[in-house]
């Protein structure tokens, strides 16, 4: 078996490296703890990289990673990897998005009350100096305070609703947000930054790019009150770090509440100097709730991306990201995972590859369609095959690639999608959907109705409609020691289609000898 090596460069939560140790066509290298000039020398061999923020995806790191084909940044800013290089070398990058907004919120909301009442340092001044001097720390309250969130995303929105529940009045400036969002949680919003500047305490949550380096800055802060908290557990340089420096010297900051840097580790930064700064080395992520969660969603993307079966939130998509609305990405995902699917159920050269969809979805057929392609043509070419080249792949494999909007829907799902893959033995067609935000299914598999996440070792028989047939599948896996999680069957006029999901591999042996019972029509396995 050939496997795919995935290389950690950056230190996860153990959880996420025992799924990539016990998948058996992953060769895992852990290379957090090895000097970053050496990890140049172990990235050559990567197909997938996994880092964190103290591995910088730049130039160096991505010309010693010749193999490279995904990159997966386990968690939300990707502001040190670059993006244009990766995309350049036909590279995918995609991040954990929403796995670590709580831990970043709740140190948003440590920092600001440290900062209100000076914690650190009348804790510093009890433990350590062993000082009982009550009247030095007389702190603010954050009681009726004017709070100005920058940017309401993820966390944004999140801080905004805590700092509501501190009866704090709250404001937000984003303009990339329809203003209900923010309105219809109770919360204040602004499109004039100014709004923003008159607050007591201000805390940034943008993402740090060319717009947002700088945000607030000498005249930002000139215009802002006397004795103004400032937070950032976003990224360094969002506030300029001269002016909040100078400012904090001055007094005109009373405290700023600081957990990035624009150079990290920052060790010997200024701004340790101050006494009116609270800080923390970039702690924003690190809970242990959240560092769990984000490794095993990165191990399991980092898998899925080495096999070619899905890139999960894909920060270069080969379409342009601002037109193209959040509910579309899962589907893109579905369309691989289904496309992938289908060309293992049918193992034989591909004819046609054609995708279908109905509703808002039928707008980015032709993204489906690339990304349909990449899913089934992984299966004979394997992880060469990516959505830069993948209709190059098809082209000169003969292979004919089309797609179109639905005609009708008797299904009754508003957005559906059909992948039909056509080999010299027949076409294979399976449908699916995605429900609330992102909850995939696939609900059709050769006009055979279902219900079944994309996900998992499978067993696809279309057998005879007749008695029996369940509990002889169910002995004969016994027998082969192979045990069966779920046994979804559909019937229709002719026959029956089962989905039997399993917990190990199934042999080429168990199926021929699945294919030989009375009832059985043709049998495969797949796994996604
Ligand atoms: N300290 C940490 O360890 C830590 C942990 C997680 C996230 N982060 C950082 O926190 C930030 C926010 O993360 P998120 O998950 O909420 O991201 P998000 O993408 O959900 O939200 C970012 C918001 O910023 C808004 N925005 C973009 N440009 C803006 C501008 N010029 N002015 C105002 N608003 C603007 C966007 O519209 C969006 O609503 C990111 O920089 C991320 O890297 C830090
Ligand atoms: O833990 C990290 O690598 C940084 C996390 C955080 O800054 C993020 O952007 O998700």
């Amino acid at each position: 078996m050939s496997k795919h090596t995935i290389v950690v460069c950056d230190h996860i939560h153990e959880d996420g490296l025992n799924i990539l140790q016990n998948t058996e066509d992953v060769n895992y290298v852990y290379a957090a703890d090895i000097d970053k000039t050496e990890l140049l020398n172990v990235i050559k061999d990567a197909d997938v990289a996994i880092t964190r923020s103290s591995t910088d995806v730049d130039e160096k790191f991505l010309t010693a990673a010749v193999n490279l084909k995904a990159i997966i940044r386990a968690g939300v800013g990707y502001d040190n990897v670059d993006m244009e290089g990766c995309s350049k070398r036909g590279i995918i990058a995609m991040n954990v998005p929403t796995a670590n907004t709580i831990a970043a919120v709740e140190l948003t909301m440590a920092h600001m009350l440290s900062c209100m009442r000076k914690f650190p340092y009348a804790h510093n001044q009890l433990k350590q100096d062993r000082i009982w001097k009550r009247e030095d720390w007389y702190g603010n309250e954050l009681f009726g305070k004017k709070l100005g969130v920058i940017g309401f995303g993820n966390i944004g929105h999140r801080v905004a609703l805590r700092a509501k529940s501190f009866e704090m009045e709250v404001v937000t400036y984003d303009p990339y947000i329809p203003s209900t969002k923010a309105t219809d949680l109770g919360i204040n919003y602004t499109n004039n930054f100014q709004d923003i500047l008159d607050c007591d305490i201000i805390t940034i949550h943008t993402p740090k790019n060319q717009e947002t380096l700088d945000m607030i800055g000498e005249e930002e802060i000139a215009k802002m009150k006397d004795g103004v908290v400032l937070i950032n557990c976003a990224r360094g340089g969002l506030y300029n770090e001269d002016a909040l420096y100078n400012n904090l010297k001055s007094g005109k900051i009373a405290m700023g509440g600081i957990d990035v840097f624009i150079k990290e580790p920052a060790i010997d930064h200024p701004l340790l100097d101050l006494p009116n700064v609270t800080v923390t080395a970039h702690l924003g992520a690190n809970t242990k709730e959240s560092q769990k969660q984000i490794a095993i969603q990165a191990a399991e993307n980092a898998i899925e991306s080495a096999r070619g079966i899905a890139y999960p939130n894909a920060l270069n998509l080969p379409i342009d990201e601002s037109k193209i609305p959040s509910f579309v990405k899962p589907y893109i995902e579905l369309t691989q995972k289904m496309a992938f699917l289908s060309a293992q159920i049918d193992k034989s050269a591909i004819r046609s590859i054609s995708v279908c969809a109905r509703g808002e979805i039928a707008e980015y057929l032709d993204s489906l369609n690339t990304f349909a392609t990449v899913g089934a043509l992984t299966v004979s070419s394997g992880d060469e095959v990516n959505y830069v080249n993948a209709k190059f792949w098809a082209e000169e494999k003969g292979i004919t690639i089309d797609s179109n909007v639905m005609a009708n829907n008797t299904s009754g799902y508003s957005n559906k999608v059909t992948v039909k893959i056509t080999t010299e033995k027949g076409t294979t067609s399976i449908s699916g959907t995605v429900f609330d935000e992102n909850v995939q299914r696939i609900v059709e598999i050769n006009d055979f109705v279902f219900d079944i996440e994309p996900k998992g070792k499978m067993i696809i028989m279309r057998n005879n409609d007749i008695p029996g047939v369940i509990g002889e599948v169910g002995r004969l896996l016994g027998d082969n020691n192979i045990n069966i999680a779920d046994f979804r069957l559909s019937r229709g006029k002719d026959g029956a289609l089962a989905v039997i999901l399993v917990d190990e591999k199934v042999c080429a042996n168990t199926l021929k000898e699945l294919n030989s019972l009375e009832a059985a029509r043709s049998v495969s396995y797949a796994q996604i």
